[in-house]
């Protein structure tokens, strides 16, 4: 599907001028700076004399990434490129979206957090350490913008796969908000990606002498919660109105907070809510191929954390709007985590864990000895047909267990989810091999198609990159006040229904839109977002025309606008909300 073309964009009235301008990253243009504009904002003379277009920008960007042989190479150019130029980067992306997604995102980000006080650059974002706890307004008075809209936030406790990474943990929600932007076509300029630096208990960072972060062990409990309060209040005092990504916390952290924060403020937790809608999402996408309902399948989970029971809860609100009852749709969803199979007798689950345990009264009549149930043990007794991979343990899924799998159904659907690449539960290559072709399959990290008897089977990349930034376009077009269950829930319809599954013939259709038809469908769900908002009192009142058009109206695309020499001494990227910029023109 093509993108909306560029319009002939309304001039920005801008005050900085010569190195000032050049050295903000959202009103950089270098060398396209028109004769004009060089002349009104002092820059002749501190660019080479030749004008180019955005277009010639790109190729020579293109150029210079392409310099680079190792992926993470490659990210260190195209973060630089964002803090020179983010038009440009924003521009280079759109070209290349597929090709460059895994390198600002999944799996490239993981190192790029994990090497993060190696290769640091330049600043980006809000660090908030734990000894300025008493300055967080000042803190966030610092931010130069003036209307920031969405925050990704994170304390780098549990970054994808990889643990605990302190403050490097800050690549992931830079790698988040740049999607918000490429896929959602949300401006740069309202973002802000924050880090609550509160400590770090690897050993590995603890010892660093480059460590960027506060090199002290992780707070916690009390001093954890008033910590996180005092941020919360400080940020919704400054941004009533802002959205509130929290991303990539600790199991033990991730739950609670979202259920402390919900009703207070306009937030969602990213790997429990977004991870869930995605998967469900491609879950329906899955069972279409079959030809069955997800009512008729029993899923098996390694992995009975944030992610892992965020999804199963939503596949027990799914199961039910396909007709069953909440006790049968619990009862074919089994989870396993390190101490095995769950059950109603453990000692020591977490309430979410608790109401997804199996009776135990059940699990009596399996011949296996109750104290620990393995997973290979899990999937051959329950009869599964599903296999959900959120562990963070590569290589967990064998290949006994994927037989056993397959040979209970015909086309086992397996999505090992947990990322980066390096973290992921089986290869696609070796699920396929062992399953004669027959496994439908989606992955959290990207891998290429695989190629069996002369046919190249795709592989979708089941993230939860298909489900925020729809979230967040939504937020910001329909003033939604307050992300609910049903929101999310919608969102995954939306994804199903925009699943090639189904709709193409063959046997293995690509299970998810392609990234090119992304920025379309975050539009798609976040009319739909928009419309369950405001059939639930959370949105503004606007008919589906208004709806449409406010949406097209949030769409920032990476084009350079004109600039005039602004009266007041404020940069208006910074200063106006795009209405009043509107008000402004006329
Ligand atoms: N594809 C996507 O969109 C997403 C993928 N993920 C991935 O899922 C993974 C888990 O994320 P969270 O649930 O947030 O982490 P978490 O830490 O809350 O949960 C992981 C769970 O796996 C369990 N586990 C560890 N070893 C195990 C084993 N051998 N067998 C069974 N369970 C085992 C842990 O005890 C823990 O309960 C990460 O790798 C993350 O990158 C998370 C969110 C979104
Ligand atoms: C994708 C994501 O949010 C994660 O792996 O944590
Ligand atoms: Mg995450």
């Amino acid at each position: 599907m093509s993108k909306p073309e560029q319009t002939a964009q309304a001039a920005l009235f801008v005050s900085s001028t010569g190195s000032d301008l050049l050295a903000n990253s959202l009103l950089n243009k270098g060398t396209a700076f028109t004769a004009e504009e060089r002349e009104a904002f002092k820059l002749k003379g501190l660019l080479p004399g030749r004008i180019e277009s955005l277009q010639q920008q790109a190729a020579r960007a293109y150029h210079q990434y392409n310099s680079f042989s190792e992926a993470i190479n490659k990210h260190i150019y195209l973060r630089m490129l964002q803090d020179a130029n983010e038009t440009l980067f924003y521009y280079l992306l759109e070209q290349h979206l597929d090709e460059m997604m895994p390198v600002i995102y999944t799996p490239t980000v993981g190192e790029a957090c994990e090497q993060f006080s190696e290769i640091y650059r330049r600043p980006r974002g809000l660090f908030i350490s734990y000894p300025d706890r008493h300055r967080i307004k000042e803190l966030l008075d610092n931010v130069d913008h003036q209307d920031i809209k969405v925050i990704v936030v994170t304390d780098g406790s549990r970054i994808l796969g990889l643990g605990d990474q302190g403050a490097g943990g800050m690549g992931i929600p830079i790698g988040k908000l740049s999607l918000y932007t490429a896929c959602a076509g949300i401006d740069p300029a309202v973002t802000l990606p924050v880090m609550l630096d509160v400590g770090t208990n690897n050993p590995q960072l603890l010892d660093n002498p480059l460590y960027i972060g506060w090199q002290h062990k992780r707070i916690s409990d009390h001093d954890y919660d008033a910590f996180v309060d005092l941020f919360i209040e400080a940020a919704q005092t400054k941004w009533p109105d802002v959205l509130l990504q929290f991303e990539d916390f600790e199991q033990q952290k991730a739950l609670p907070l979202l259920q402390r924060y919900r009703q207070q403020i306009c937030c969602f937790n990213d790997d429990i809510q977004g991870t869930a809608s995605v998967t469900v999402g491609t879950l329906l996408a899955a069972c279409k191929v079959k030809g069955e309902q997800l009512r008729d399948q029993t899923l098996v989970f390694a992995g009975a954390g944030s992610a892992g029971c965020g999804i199963a809860e939503q596949i027990v609100t799914q199961m039910q709007a396909e007709g069953l009852t909440q006790a049968e749709a619990r009862s074919r969803i089994y989870m396993v985590d390190r101490q095995g199979l769950l059950s109603s007798d453990m000692q020591g689950l977490f309430d979410f864990q608790q109401q997804l345990a199996q009776s135990a009264d059940k699990l009596k009549h399996w011949p296996v000895d109750s104290t620990f149930i393995s997973l290979a043990d899990t999937i051959k007794f329950s009869a599964a047909t599903v296999l959900i991979g959120v562990s963070g343990q590569p290589g967990l899924f064998d290949e006994a267990m994927v037989k056993q799998l397959h040979s209970q159904c015909q086309r086992p659907i397996i999505f090992p989810l947990s990322n980066p690449s390096s973290r992921v539960e089986a290869v696609p290559s070796d699920l396929l091999h062992w399953t004669q072709g027959q496994a439908i399959i989606a992955t959290g990290s990207p891998f290429k198609p695989v190629k069996l008897n002369d046919q190249w089977i795709p592989i979708a990349q089941c993230n939860n990159s298909y489900i925020f930034p729809g979230i967040g376009l939504a937020v910001i077009a329909g003033n939604i006040h307050s992300i609910t269950d049903e929101m999310l829930t919608q969102a995954s319809e939306v994804l199903a229904e925009a699943s090639p599954a189904g709709q193409s013939a063959g046997e293995n259709p690509a299970l998810l839109p392609a990234l090119d038809d992304v920025f379309e469908l975050s539009q798609t769900i976040a009319f739909s977002v928009i419309k369950v908002a405001q059939s639930q009192g959370l949105a503004a009142e606007m008919d589906d025309s208004q709806i449409h058009h406010a949406i097209k109206q949030h769409l920032w695309r990476p084009r350079y606008r004109p600039y005039q020499v602004a009266k007041q001494a404020l940069d208006q990227v910074y200063a106006e909300t795009f209405d009043n910029e509107c008000k402004q023109q006329k």
